[in-house]
C-alpha cells in the first residue's frame, strides 16, 4: 500500500511550477501550439500507462493542466510526485 503523505511532507516535495490544493497537486502550462499540446498529452499518456498512475488532464487550446492525486489511497503519495517529475521532463523537452 502506498503511504499517504502529510501536507507538510507533500509541500516539501512540491516541484517548481506545481501547486497543492488539499490532496491534489497541479501544474498549468501553455504550449506553443495545439498540436504541441497534444504531443505532450500523448507522451504523458505513455508514461502514465507505464507507471499505472494517471493524471487528470485538462486541455484548453494550447494550455494544459495536469492534476495528480492517488485515488486508491485517497490522498497524495510518492506516485504523484514521481509522475510529476516525469511530466516535468516531457515539458522540459519541448
Ligand atoms: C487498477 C489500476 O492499477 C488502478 O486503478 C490505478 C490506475 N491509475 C491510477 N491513477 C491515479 N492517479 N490514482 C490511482 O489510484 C490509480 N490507480
Amino acid at each position: 500500500m502506498t503511504e499517504i503523505l502529510s501536507d507538510s511532507e507533500a509541500d516539501l516535495r512540491l516541484r517548481t511550477g506545481w501547486t497543492r490544493s488539499g490532496s491534489v497537486i497541479s501544474r498549468e502550462v501553455e504550449l506553443a501550439s495545439f498540436p504541441q499540446a497534444i504531443e505532450v498529452v500523448d507522451r504523458v499518456a505513455e508514461l502514465a500507462e507505464a507507471a499505472d498512475h494517471h493524471p487528470d488532464i485538462d486541455i484548453r487550446w494550447r494550455t494544459l493542466t495536469f492534476r495528480l492525486s492517488t485515488h486508491s489511497a485517497g490522498g497524495l503519495t510518492a506516485k504523484d510526485f514521481d509522475l510529476a517529475a516525469r511530466i516535468d521532463e516531457v515539458l522540459g523537452s519541448v
